[in-house]
């Protein structure tokens, strides 16, 4: 039985990605969305410039923790303000749980994030057709939540990593792929839920990480900061 006088759990989604949306919807949990209006560049080779070459899967932390900290900071700035400019003494609206996220794939020593035009989605298809790479995904979680409705301060990640094998594909099927634009918008140039699902022939590994947000590593990092996953259900 939860607790009925603190707050259900509020999640709030730091990122503009609709698969990241529809999969936590699919779910059974609504998220608040605020995009994060991150120079993604700056933040990596920041990073690089202090810690040295990043493996892909720290880089995908990298950047999820740094979309989660860039939206936790507008929130509490705007909470601050609206303390500020109201002396009313009303019910606050519990603070959320911001959840970032960032995909890139690993293939044969090189990462990739979206392809920046169809020649280059092309060239990524002819060389990944028949390989296997591993598609990462960082997670971050910033609790805003206020300490009576169970906030921890708590600020925390992990990434989730899933093999792709990608099928055979002929340059026509290629060709007729990158014409639907699809390869253009995602990481990897692919979705395994989309049309390219036709030419991914397995995975090893979660599927919705793939997708760009695992639900069972959100399930256990929300663990960690005693927020069961259901209670997102409310
Ligand atoms: N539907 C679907 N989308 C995928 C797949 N693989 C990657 N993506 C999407 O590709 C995008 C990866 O780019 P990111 O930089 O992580 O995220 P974004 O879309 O730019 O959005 P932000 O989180 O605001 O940066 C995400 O929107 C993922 O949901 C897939 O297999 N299926």
């Amino acid at each position: 039985m939860s607790d009925t006088s603190t707050p259900a759990p509020r999640l709030l989604l730091a990122s503009q990605s609709p698969a990241r949306l529809a999969t936590l919807r699919s779910a059974g949990v609504t998220p608040e969305v605020r995009v994060s209006g991150l120079d993604e560049d700056a933040v990596l080779d920041a990073a690089t410039a202090r810690f040295g070459a990043l493996d892909p899967a720290d880089a995908v932390l990298v950047l999820a923790q740094a979309k989660a900290e860039e939206v936790a900071q507008v929130l509490t700035r705007e909470a601050r303000e609206r303390d500020e400019a109201s002396d009313a003494v009303g019910p606050e609206e519990s603070a959320p749980i911001v959840v970032g996220c960032d995909s890139m794939l690993e293939l044969a020593g090189e990462v990739y994030g979206k392809p920046k035009d169809a020649d280059e989605a092309t060239a990524r298809w002819r060389a990944m057709r028949g390989r296997s790479g591993v598609l990462h995904t960082g997670h971050w979680l910033v609790d805003l939540r206020d300490p009576q409705d169970g906030g921890s301060g708590a600020t925390l990640g992990a990434t989730s990593s899933t093999t792709i094998h990608f099928a055979d594909v002929t340059d026509a099927e290629i060709a007729a792929y990158v014409a639907t634009g699809e390869p253009l918008a995602v990481a990897g140039a692919f979705t395994v839920d989309g049309l390219g699902g036709a030419f991914v022939e397995s995975i090893e590994g979660d599927h919705h990480g793939v997708v760009g947000i695992s639900l069972p590593l959100v399930r256990e990092l929300l663990g960690e900061i005693d927020v069961a996953w259901t209670d997102l259900w409310a």
